[in-house]
């Protein structure tokens, strides 16, 4: 059984000066790659010879998980009650379920740091529809709070058998250049199924063109001007990549698999880490800067509303108005006095007329 997010682990392990962590790897691959036979594989290498690891699974459609998780998604989140409830297809529902994942992942990674002195390896599985976990806001979260946390890499598993074909080949090396540069993580290509097909082939794909050409020019076919492109434009890509076969079925290869793994977890470290930190400070920093200018158009709308009700208060102020009341009927009343006035003396003059004309006063 798993542990439950939310729950209290209770263990050491925190504070500055602590060492970097052991590595973590997010296992990204095509279905039916071989993702889950790989970290069963792993499990039962690490298990053999005692070393501790920390397994999560993120697939929450997987039927059977072969190996022993210590977080499995399917845990927390029901996959057909989500599909159900929102009434989602089967890629709907896995985002959704990783959306949901992702508001707890803080969680998950709370127990994990809180046992990183108890385990050497972190591996997570990843759903086989992989563009929803590497392009997904969910995905997305969940690699850089885990790429905050511990030396992190991305293992992207390759079916070797598949790529005997060049497009193929091609199209999965685009595939690993985007993920890439998408998580800026230190990224091993894991060329699976050795038992099946070595990977001699690819490898010499990789490090000379000239080989790779010779092969597309064999096959001539429709995609061949595309390929040969696009391996021109992969050429650089392969200088920052590693690359390792194994089986995930017998074992073969397991040994080199974690000798890279330790590479990558150092390359994380000199050169990963650093860019990282970087990118989270200039975002700290714009944040930091947004806030400050939305607090400032506050206080500017405040003080603007502020001048406004003042004016108002002015003009509505009722011991002005009876004051301003008062003085309109005073002037009311002399301007009556003085009509009252006006017209006796008129009245006064006209009979003083009526006399001087011998007209009988009235
Ligand atoms: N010959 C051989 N077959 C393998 C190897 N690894 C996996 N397979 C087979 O490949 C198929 C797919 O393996 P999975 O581990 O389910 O692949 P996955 O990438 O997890 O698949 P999704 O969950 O659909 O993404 C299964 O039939 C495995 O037995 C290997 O190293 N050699």
């Amino acid at each position: 059984m798993s542990e439950t997010v939310g729950a209290r682990s209770g263990d050491e392990g925190s504070g500055p000066g602590r060492s970097p962590g052991p590595p973590a790897c997010i296992i990204i691959g095509m279905a039916g790659s071989g993702k889950t036979t790989l970290m069963q594989q792993i499990a039962a290498n690490l298990s053999s010879s005692r070393t501790p690891a920390y397994l999560l699974n993120l697939d929450p459609a997987v039927l059977n998980v072969p190996y022993r998780a210590n977080i499995d998604i399917r845990d927390s989140i029901k996959y057909k009650n989500v599909m159900e409830q929102y009434r989602l297809g089967p890629n709907g529902g896995i985002l959704t379920c990783l959306n949901l994942f992702a508001a707890q992942f803080q969680t998950v990674l709370e127990l994990a740091e809180k046992r990183r002195n108890q385990f050497k390896y972190m591996f997570v599985d990843t759903p086989g529809q992989i563009e929803v976990f590497t392009w997904s806001a969910s995905g997305s979260i969940i690699t850089e709070s885990l790429a905050t946390t511990f030396p992190t890499c991305v293992l992207f598993v390759v079916d070797t058998v598949r790529c005997k074909s060049p497009m193929t080949f091609v199209s999965n090396m685009m595939y690993a250049c985007s993920i890439l540069y998408k998580t800026r993580l230190p990224l091993v290509v894991v060329f699976n199924k050795i038992d099946a097909e070595k990977h001699d082939f690819a490898v010499s794909w990789m490090e000379d063109y000239a080989v790779f050409d010779e092969v597309l020019r064999e096959e001539s076919t429709f995609a061949d001007s595309l390929a040969r492109s696009m391996a021109i434009a992969l050429e650089e890509f392969y200088k920052n990549i590693h690359s390792v076969g194994v089986s995930a079925i017998t074992g073969e290869g397991m040994d080199d698999l974690f000798a890279v793994i330790q590479t990558a977890a150092k390359e994380y470290d000199e050169s990963y880490r650093p860019d990282l930190e970087a990118r989270t400070r200039k975002r700290a920093e714009e944040e930091q800067r947004h806030a400050e200018e939305a607090y400032e158009a506050f206080q500017q709308d405040r003080d603007k509303n502020e001048n406004r009700s003042s004016a108002r208060n002015t003009m509505w102020a009722p011991e002005e108005d009876e004051r301003e009341r008062e003085d309109e009927e005073d002037q009311d009343e002399e301007e009556l006095a003085r009509e009252e006035t006006e017209k006796e003396e008129l009245l006064d003059y006209v009979a003083k007329l009526n006399i001087e004309r011998g007209a009988r006063p009235k």
